[in-house]
């Protein structure tokens, strides 16, 4: 059987929700389908996650929420509506409408998945199974044996599903939602429990390209790339597939395919445990992010001093701060971090590493990007690095930072902001046309 996800741009209105029924009813082994909240269309800019925070924010600051609530209720009525659909949608917005003064975060965040969930089961004639009847975290972990229990007990022989992605339940019986992207992951805990054949995730593209195609156009795609591939894209940012949704597929060697709700007759990317030689590309692909500060560290012998790295580290640990990367030499090691996860404390915790901390020097750089080359032959054959720091060299980009751990399968490279399409669209044309020449010279 197959499980599939359909993504909030494969959802986002009634022409959407077409689409998807016609794909699940061309395949008997699609027996069970995760939906997100509905998405941006042509005429919504905005998702209805994103509306659901703006209820929230509006509520704290003590505003009226009631018009963007009626916005998100009209977008669900108009969908029943046009569809011809029974469901009695309206019992559904009355009762999360009462509960909007109360409710916390993960609940309210979470309706707009579990309003579409229940519109498309309808449409579907599937059994909606709510993701709090089954989707069991303890502790922030996902409990896999009393998932796996629960749902057994839910399901009938031969029924057909649609459940909705992004929450499920905690300990405590409240609502427990997952990072943004999570309706990728409930799908992929889903294949997991259900032993399925393959995870389908449909979305907006025709598969995973090499190079985000907002900023290369019509971007080569990656016809089969490993979990491990993928898992350091989604972490470096491609936003097609949340990151932490590889694992449970890649417990059990499921495979994934990412596949394109507007043109199902498209193939899209496999993602497997190993690609087939024919299938293998020297670079799979090129992912970044913006807005990265690093902060640079610099004491003689530093990776001697066990008493400085533990003054530095507890300043790090007060502060609170999620860091990317920690790259580290004899005199120095650097600390990087998101701006987002930095947010204001940046000139703080440079004062407290001055003045706590026995450091010949601190510096700090804002504003860099990180750009990442994600390829499994990076691994195996070292000089594919070399020749792409070549390239880069002869382009006018100055590189500030370059990353690359032993054994792994991607080289990670600092750039200012304002270089980093560039350095994108550099390494990408490239290494197209160069892939040949690599492959001789190697
Ligand atoms: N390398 C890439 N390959 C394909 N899509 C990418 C890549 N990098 C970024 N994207 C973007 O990811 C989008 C799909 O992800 P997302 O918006 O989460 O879709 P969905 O609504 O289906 O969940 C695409 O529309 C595309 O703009
Ligand atoms: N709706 C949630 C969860 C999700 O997975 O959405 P999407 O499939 O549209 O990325 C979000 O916006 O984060």
């Amino acid at each position: 059987m197959k499980v599939a996800k359909f993504g909030g741009s494969s959802v986002a209105d009634a022409d959407q929700f077409r689409k998807v029924k016609a794909i699940v009813g061309a395949n008997a082994d699609r027996k069970a389908v995760v939906v997100s909240a509905a998405g941006k269309s042509a005429s919504e800019p905005i998702k209805v996650t994103d509306l659901l925070i703006q209820i929230e924010q509006l509520r704290d600051r003590g505003q009226d929420f009631l018009p963007v609530f009626n916005h998100i209720a009209d977008r669900f009525i108009g969908i029943r509506d046009a569809l011809d659909l029974n469901v009695a949608i309206e019992d559904d917005l009355r009762l999360i409408k009462s509960q909007i003064v109360d409710a916390s975060h993960d609940y309210l965040v979470s309706r707009g998945e579990f309003l579409t969930a229940k519109l498309m089961a309808d449409f579907l004639g599937f059994q909606f199974v709510d993701a709090n009847q089954f989707m069991i975290f303890s502790h922030h972990h996902f409990d896999y044996a009393a998932a796996k229990q629960h749902l057994l007990s839910i399901l009938t022989p031969g029924s057909r599903i649609v459940v909705p992605g992004f929450y499920g339940v905690d300990e405590h019986g409240k609502t427990h939602l997952m990072p943004r992207g999570g309706s990728d992951i409930s799908g992929s805990i889903l294949a997991n429990l259900l032993d399925a054949d393959l995870y389908e995730n449909w979305t907006d593209v025709s598969g995973i390209k090499m190079a985000d195609p907002r900023i290369i156009d019509q971007s080569r795609k990656i016809n089969e790339l490993t979990y491990e591939e993928l898992q350091e894209l989604s972490y470096m940012g491609i936003s097609v597939f949340q990151e932490e949704a590889v694992q449970p597929v890649r417990e059990k060697r499921i495979p994934i395919a990412i596949l394109n709700t507007n043109h199902p007759e498209e193939d899209g990317t496999l993602v497997v445990s190993h690609v087939r030689e024919s299938a293998a590309n020297l670079v799979t692909g090129i992912a970044g992010k913006k807005d990265y500060v690093i902060i640079t560290i610099n004491k003689y012998q530093l990776s001697k001093r066990l008493d400085i790295l533990s003054q530095v580290f507890s300043v790090i640990q007060r502060f609170d701060v999620a860091f990317d990367y920690l790259p580290s030499g004899t005199d120095a090691f650097s600390f990087i971090a998101r701006r987002g996860d930095v947010k204001d404390q940046v000139g703080a915790i440079m004062d407290a590493l001055r003045n706590e901390c026995d450091l010949d020097s601190v510096e700090l750089a804002k504003d860099i990007s990180l750009v990442a080359v994600v390829s499994d032959e990076l691994g195996k054959r070292p000089a594919v690095a070399g020749k792409i720091l070549d390239m880069l060299d002869n382009s006018q980009i100055k590189i500030q930072l370059v990353i690359q751990q032993s054994s792994d399968i991607k080289l990670v490279f600092g750039v200012a902001n304002q270089d980093y399409e560039k350095t994108i669209e550099k390494i990408y044309r490239n290494v197209n046309v160069t892939e040949k020449k690599l492959r001789m010279a190697i």
